[in-house]
C-alpha cells in the first residue's frame, strides 16, 4: 500500500468529522453566516501567507528540481488563491492587519516548526493535509450541494474541480515518492505529522464557526 493510502485511512475519522462541521454543512447549503466567512476569510489569509512561507522553506530544502519548481508552484498559488478569495469576499481595500486566532497561531506554527526542525519527509506530511483535506472538503461539497445561489460559490469552485486537483495529486505522490525513500519509522513519523494536520484543518473551521478570540 502507498504511503498516503494508509495515511489517509489513519486521518478518516477526522476527515468524517470535519464534513459533520457546522461550518461546512452551511457553507454547502449557502446559510453559513457572512460574519463567520469573513472571520474565516480573515483568518486564511493569515494563514496563507505563513503555509506560503513554508512550502517555499521545503522547496529550499529539496533536491530534485522537478519538486522544487513543484513546491515553488504551489507557493506562489497559496497566495493568488489568498489575493482572489479576498478580493471577492473582502471589497474593502484597505483591511486591518488581522491578528491570528488561537487555533490559525497553532497550525501555522506547528508547520513551521516541522520545517525549521523535523525531518524534511515529515515536513512535506505535514503540509499535506492543506492540499489534500481542502479538495475532498470541496469536491463533497459541489457533489452534495443543490444548485442554486450560493453566496461562497467562488470558494467551493476555487477547491473543488479540476484546477486544484492537479496540484493536490502532485503533492501526494511526491510525498509517495519521497516515503518509499524512509525506514518505517519515518513513514510513521509522516503518518503523524499528518493526522496532527487533518487535527489541525478541522479546528480552524471549528474555531472560525465560533469566531474563536483570545481570552486574554
Ligand atoms: C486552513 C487552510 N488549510 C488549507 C487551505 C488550502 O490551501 C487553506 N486555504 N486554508
Amino acid at each position: 500500500m502507498k504511503w498516503s493510502e494508509q495515511a489517509w485511512i489513519s486521518a478518516t475519522p477526522v476527515y468524517n468529522r470535519i464534513l459533520e462541521l457546522p461550518f461546512i454543512q452551511e457553507l454547502m447549503t449557502g446559510t453559513l453566516s457572512r460574519d463567520k466567512f469573513i472571520f474565516y476569510i480573515r483568518q486564511d489569509a493569515v494563514y496563507l501567507s505563513e503555509y506560503g512561507k513554508v512550502l517555499t522553506g521545503i522547496a529550499s530544502k529539496l533536491n530534485n528540481a522537478k519538486y522544487i519548481s513543484a513546491f515553488i508552484k504551489f507557493a506562489g498559488d497559496s497566495i493568488s488563491v489568498e489575493q482572489a478569495l479576498h478580493e471577492s469576499f473582502i471589497h474593502e481595500l484597505k483591511t486591518v492587519k488581522t491578528e491570528a486566532s488561537p487555533s490559525c497561531l497553532l497550525y501555522t506554527s506547528y508547520l513551521h516548526k516541522q520545517l525549521a526542525h523535523a525531518p524534511l519527509e515529515v515536513a512535506l506530511a505535514a503540509v499535506l493535509p492543506c492540499f489534500w483535506i481542502y479538495k475532498k472538503v470541496g469536491d463533497y461539497i459541489l457533489e452534495n450541494q443543490i444548485k442554486g445561489d450560493n453566496p461562497y460559490q467562488s470558494w467551493i469552485d476555487t477547491y473543488g474541480g479540476d484546477d486544484f486537483e492537479r496540484s493536490v495529486s502532485e503533492a501526494i505522490s511526491i510525498c509517495d515518492e519521497i516515503a518509499g525513500q524512509c525506514t518505517k519509522a519515518g513513514q510513521e513519523a509522516m503518518t503523524r505529522a499528518f493526522v496532527m494536520c487533518s487535527k489541525f484543518e478541522w479546528m480552524f473551521w471549528e474555531s472560525a464557526y465560533r469566531e474563536e478570540q483570545w481570552k486574554i
